[in-house]
C-alpha cells in the first residue's frame, strides 16, 4: 500500500531513537539487544508469558467469560432484492445499532458459504509454515500489508497475542487481480491458488460492504446511493487473524481495546469465540454463528456521519485450548478521497465535529505515529490542530 505523505509537519513527538515506540508509552526497548520473537509454534507451549505480552491490569480481560450481546441479526435478503419493506425494518435496526454501538450482525448476505470455508481452510496454507517462511512476507516499518507476528519491533508493550496477515484490495477495474498478483509476488508461484481464493473471497466483501452502505445510506436518510457511490472504487485492506494458544489468557489480549480507523468492518470469526464488543459500560462477548457477518462501523465512517453513528470500541481474547481465526475486511474509501459529512448531517443543531481530512491522512497517522485505539480519531483531530500549517 503506497504511502501518502502528509504534508510535513514537525515530526508527531518522535522519540530520537528509531526503535519501536507507541503512544501510550515511549519506552524505547532496542530489538537489537534482545530481539523479542513471537513464534506460534513456540508460544503456544509458553507457561510464562514475557511482560511485553502482559497487558496492564484495568485492560485485562479477566478469567470469566461476560455476558453475551444479545441483538437481531439483520436479514439482508430483502434489502439486496430491492423490497422496500425490508430496507425500511433493516434501516431502523441498522439506525438504532449504530447510533448506540456501531455493531451489528447481518446473516442472509447471499455470500456463498463454501468460500467462506475455504477463506478460513487456506488461512492454515500460511500461518502453519516455519516462521522464516512466513517473513518472506513480512510487514515493512510504517507499512500495512505483509505479515506480522504480534508486534514485536514496532510496539513495546502491550504486545497483541495473534500474527496477521494484511493486504491490499482495490475494487477497480484496472486491478482486477490485485491480490493473486501481491502473493505470487512476495511467496512465489505456488501461492497463486492462496491468491486466487483471496481475491475471490475480497470481491464478496466489497459487495456485502456496498450493499451495507446503500442501507446506513438509506438509515441516515441521504439516500440508498450516497455513500454506495463513496465507496464505489474502494481501496480497501483485507486481514486474516490467527491467534495461537495462550497458556495464561487472562493476561494478554489478542487484539487490544480498539475502535477501527477505517470506514466498515466485514468479519467472519471461526467457532472458538473471542470477539468482544464494549456496550452499556461493559464488555460483551459476541457468540460465533458461521451463517452471519459481523459488521461495525469505524472512526472514517463515524467522521463521514458526522458523529451520529457511533465507532464500536471491540476486543479479542484467547484461549488456553485452541487457536482462533478470524477475517477481517476493512473497507476504506480511495486513499486521496476527502472525509467530510453530507451536508444534511451537519448544521447549526449539529455542528462539524471532526475536521476535513483523507483516508490516507488517517492511515498514515495509525502506521506512522499512533497505535490505533479508543481515541484515534480525537488523537488524530488533535493532532491536526495543533500542525495546521495555515
Ligand atoms: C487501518 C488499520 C490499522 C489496523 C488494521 C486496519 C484496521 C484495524 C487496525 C487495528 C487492528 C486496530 C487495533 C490496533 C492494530 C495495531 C492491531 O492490533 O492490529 C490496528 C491495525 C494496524 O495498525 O496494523
Ligand atoms: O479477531 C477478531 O474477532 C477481531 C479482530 C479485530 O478487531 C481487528 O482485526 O480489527
Ligand atoms: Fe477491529
Amino acid at each position: 500500500m503506497p504511502t501518502v505523505s502528509l504534508p510535513k509537519p514537525p515530526p508527531f513527538n518522535k522519540s530520537s531513537s528509531s526503535t519501536s515506540e507507541d503512544n501510550n508509552n515511549n519506552n524505547n526497548i532496542s530489538e537489537k539487544i534482545n530481539p523479542l520473537v513471537f513464534d506460534s509454534k513456540v508460544v503456544q507451549y509458553q507457561a510464562t508469558i514475557p511482560q511485553e505480552f502482559i497487558w496492564p491490569d484495568h485492560e485485562k480481560p479477566g478469567s470469566t467469560g461476560p455476558p453475551e450481546l444479545v441483538i437481531p441479526p439483520i436479514d439482508l435478503k430483502g434489502v439486496f432484492d430491492g423490497n422496500e419493506v425490508a430496507m425500511s425494518d433493516a434501516s431502523k435496526l441498522v439506525n438504532e445499532a449504530c447510533k448506540k454501538h456501531g455493531f451489528f450482525l447481518v446473516v442472509n448476505h447471499g455470500i456463498d458459504s463454501e468460500l467462506i470455508k475455504k477463506a478460513h481452510h487456506y488461512m492454515d496454507h500460511f500461518f502453519e509454515m516455519q516462521l522464516l517462511q512466513k517473513q518472506r512476507a513480512q510487514r515493512k516499518v510504517g507499512e500495512l500489508c505483509g505479515y506480522a507476528s504480534s508486534f514485536t519491533g514496532r510496539f513495546s508493550s502491550k504486545l497483541p497475542w495473534k500474527e496477521t496477515l494484511s493486504f491490499r484490495f482495490c475494487h477497480d477495474q484496472q486491478f482486477p487481480t490485485i491480490v493473486e498478483d501481491y502473493f505470487v509476488g512476495v511467496m512465489g508461484e505456488h501461492f497463486r491458488d492462496f491468491g486466487k481464493v483471496y481475491q475471490e473471497y475480497c470481491e464478496a466483501m466489497s459487495k456485502i460492504s456496498l450493499g451495507v452502505m446503500e442501507l446506513l445510506g438509506m438509515s441516515l436518510g441521504v439516500g440508498k446511493e450516497y455513500f454506495r457511490e463513496y465507496f464505489e472504487g474502494n481501496d480497501s485492506i483485507m486481514r486474516l487473524n490467527y491467534y495461537p494458544v495462550c497458556q495464561k489468557p487472562d493476561l494478554t489480549l489478542g487484539t487490544g481495546p480498539h475502535c477501527d480507523p477505517t470506514s466498515l468492518t466485514i468479519l467472519h470469526q471461526d467457532q472458538v469465540g473471542g470477539l468482544q464488543v464494549f456496550v452499556d459500560d461493559t464488555w460483551h462477548a459476541i457468540t460465533p454463528n458461521p451463517d452471519a457477518f459481523v459488521v461495525n462501523i469505524g472512526d472514517t465512517f463515524m467522521a463521514l456521519s458526522n458523529g451520529i453513528y457511533k465507532s464500536c470500541l471491540h476486543r479479542a481474547v484467547v484461549n488456553n485450548k485452541t487457536v482462533r481465526r478470524s477475517l477481517a475486511f476493512f473497507l476504506s474509501p480511495k486513499m486521496d478521497k476527502l472525509v467530510i459529512p453530507p451536508k444534511c448531517l451537519a448544521g447549526p443543531n449539529n455542528p462539524r465535529l471532526y475536521p476535513d481530512f483523507t483516508w490516507s491522512s488517517l492511515l498514515e497517522f495509525t502506521q506512522k505515529h499512533y497505535r490505533a485505539d479508543m481515541k484515534t480519531l480525537n488523537a488524530f483531530t488533535q493532532w491536526i490542530i495543533s500542525h495546521q500549517i495555515n
